[in-house]
C-alpha cells in the first residue's frame, strides 16, 4: 500500500493548477443517466472517486469515452441496469447521487444504503423522503433502496437540514418530474450550482439554483451538452493552507476566488498576503499565522471540508483557536494524529481548542478519512524530519497528484510502496 513521506522544512515558491472539483464532477457524471445522448465533460478530475463512478455508471450499461484522463464523454441510450451495487457504494457515499437521475428516467432505481463512515452516520433519508413527495414508492429491504414510479409529479420539498448530495438528487430527480418542483432549505453550495448549469445545458429548466429555493419546471427529456466542471475549492483551499504552514508564495491557476470568501478571510486573518484576479488566486506567508477560530456550516459559511486543514494551521500558530464542526458528529479523526505529531489539542464534544506549539516533529501517522490526510501532509511540510502518511488511498479519493503539485513548488514529498518502509 502506498504511502507519502515527507520532509519538512522548504518554503514553498511557484504556480499550482487546480484540478476540477470532485464534489462538482461526481453529481454531474450521474447526470449523464438523465438522457440517451451524450454528454461531453472536460475538466473532470483525475481521482479514484471518479474512477469509482466510472466503473459505477459502466455497470449501469453506460458508453464512456475518454478522450483524455481529463475529459469523458458518456452516452446512456444503452443504460438498461439500473442498480448501484454496495461493492461500489461502499468505497464512495457519492453513488447515491445514481437514485434520483435513474428514477427520473427509466422509472425504477435499486441502490444500496450507503451506511455510515468515519465522519459521521451521514444518514440518505432526505433524499429518500423528498422522492416520496414526488411520488416515488420506496422499500427497502436487504440494505438497498428500492424507488418506483411510473412518472415522478413535481412537488414542493422542504428538507430538515441542508444536504449538498440530497439537493442534487432531488434536482436530478424533479429535472424529469411532470410539473413544478420546488426545493426549499436547499443547499447553495457552489457544486449544487455548477450542477444546475450542466443541466440547464441539457434542457432542463431550473431557477433559484445558488439560493435556498430552487425551481424546477419538469420536462419530457433531456438532450446531450458539453460542460466544463468547475474548479475544487477544497483542492484549492488545503494548497493556501500548505502554505500558511510552510510559508512561501504560491500562486493557485485554474481557480475562483469568488466561491471561497469565508476561507480567504480567515487565511488573510491569520496573516496572509492573499491577491486574487481572473482564474488564480496568489498567497503570500512569511512569518507564523496567528490563531483563527472557525465554525463549519453551510455555504457561503466556512466549509466543514477545510476544517482539518484549518485545524494543521492552527497547530503552529500563534495563540489559541477553537474550532467547532457543527455539520458532521465525528469529525475531529485528524486530532489525535496531529498530537502525534505535537500538537496540543483538546477536544469538547464538537468543539476543538488548539494551543499553538512552536513546532511538530515528523512522525508516522494515517487517516481515515480525505480531509483528514490531507491535514497530515501539510503539517508534514512545516514539521521537523520526515512524517510518513500512511493509508493515502483516502487522499486519492479527492486529490490529483497531491505530491506532484506539491513537489512541484519546492516540497520535498514523495510516494513510496509498502515495501520501502
Ligand atoms: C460528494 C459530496 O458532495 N460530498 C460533500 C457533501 O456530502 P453530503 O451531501 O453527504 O453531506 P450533506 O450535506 O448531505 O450532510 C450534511 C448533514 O446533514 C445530514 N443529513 C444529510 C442527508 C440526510 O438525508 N439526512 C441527514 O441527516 C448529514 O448526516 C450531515 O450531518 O456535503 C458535505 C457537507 O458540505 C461535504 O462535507 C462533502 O464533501
Ligand atoms: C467528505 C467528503 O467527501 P464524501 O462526501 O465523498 O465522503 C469530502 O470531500 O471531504
Amino acid at each position: 500500500m502506498d504511502k507519502l513521506s515527507i520532509t519538512g522544512g522548504n518554503p514553498l515558491s511557484g504556480e499550482i493548477t487546480i484540478s476540477g472539483a470532485k464534489n462538482a464532477a461526481l453529481p454531474i457524471l450521474c447526470a449523464s443517466l438523465l438522457t440517451a445522448d451524450t454528454l461531453r465533460l472536460t475538466n473532470v478530475p483525475q481521482l479514484r472517486d471518479v474512477m469509482t463512478t466510472q466503473k459505477l455508471l459502466q455497470g449501469m450499461g453506460m458508453r464512456v469515452m475518454t478522450d483524455n484522463v481529463h475529459e469523458f464523454e458518456l452516452t446512456g441510450a444503452s443504460v438498461d441496469k439500473l442498480e448501484a451495487p454496495y461493492e461500489l457504494v461502499k468505497t464512495m457515499r457519492a453513488s447515491i447521487l445514481v437514485l434520483g437521475p435513474t428514477l427520473a428516467r427509466f422509472g425504477e432505481a435499486r441502490v444500496s444504503l450507503p451506511g455510515g463512515c468515519a465522519i459521521g452516520s451521514r444518514p440518505v433519508g432526505e433524499h429518500i423522503k423528498g422522492l416520496q413527495a414526488m411520488g416515488a414508492e420506496i422499500n427497502i429491504e436487504h440494505g438497498y433502496i428500492h424507488a418506483r414510479a411510473k412518472r415522478l409529479k413535481g412537488a414542493r420539498i422542504i428538507t430538515d437540514m441542508v444536504t449538498v448530495t440530497g439537493t442534487e438528487n432531488l434536482l436530478m430527480a424533479a429535472v424529469l418530474a411532470d410539473g413544478v418542483s420546488t426545493i426549499e432549505n436547499a443547499a447553495r453550495e457552489p457544486e449544487v450550482v455548477d450542477l444546475a448549469e450542466c443541466l440547464i445545458k441539457m434542457g432542463a429548466r431550473i431557477t433559484g439554483h445558488g439560493t435556498d429555493t430552487i425551481r424546477i419546471e419538469g420536462v419530457e427529456r433531456l438532450h446531450g451538452a458539453e460542460h466544463a466542471v468547475m474548479p475544487d475549492r477544497i483542492e484549492t483551499g488545503t494548497f493556501l493552507c500548505a502554505v500558511m504552514m510552510a510559508r512561501g508564495r504560491v500562486v493557485l491557476r485554474n481557480t475562483r476566488a469568488d466561491i471561497l470568501d469565508s476561507v480567504l478571510d480567515k487565511l488573510r486573518e491569520a496573516g496572509a498576503y492573499i491577491e486574487a484576479g481572473d482564474g488564480w488566486i496568489a498567497i503570500e506567508m512569511r512569518e507564523r499565522a496567528k490563531a483563527v477560530s472557525i465554525r463549519t456550516l453551510p455555504y457561503p459559511a466556512f466549509p466543514t471540508d477545510m476544517q482539518a486543514q484549518f485545524m494543521a494551521m492552527n497547530t503552529l500558530a500563534t495563540g489559541t483557536s477553537v474550532i467547532t464542526e457543527t455539520i458532521f458528529e465525528n469529525r475531529f479523526m485528524h486530532v489525535s494524529e496531529l498530537a502525534r505529531m505535537g500538537a496540543d489539542i483538546h477536544i469538547d464534544g464538537h468543539t476543538a481548542v488548539v494551543k499553538g506549539v512552536d513546532k511538530l516533529s515528523g512522525a508516522t501517522v494515517m487517516a481515515t478519512d480525505l480531509r483528514a490526510s490531507a491535514s497530515l501532509v501539510i503539517a508534514g511540510l512545516a514539521a521537523e524530519g520526515e512524517t510518513i502518511v500512511d493509508r493515502i488511498y483516502h487522499l486519492d479519493r479527492g486529490y490529483e497528484h497531491i505530491e506532484a503539485k506539491l513537489g512541484g513548488v519546492g516540497a520535498d514529498i514523495k510516494r513510496v510502496g509498502t515495501a520501502a518502509h
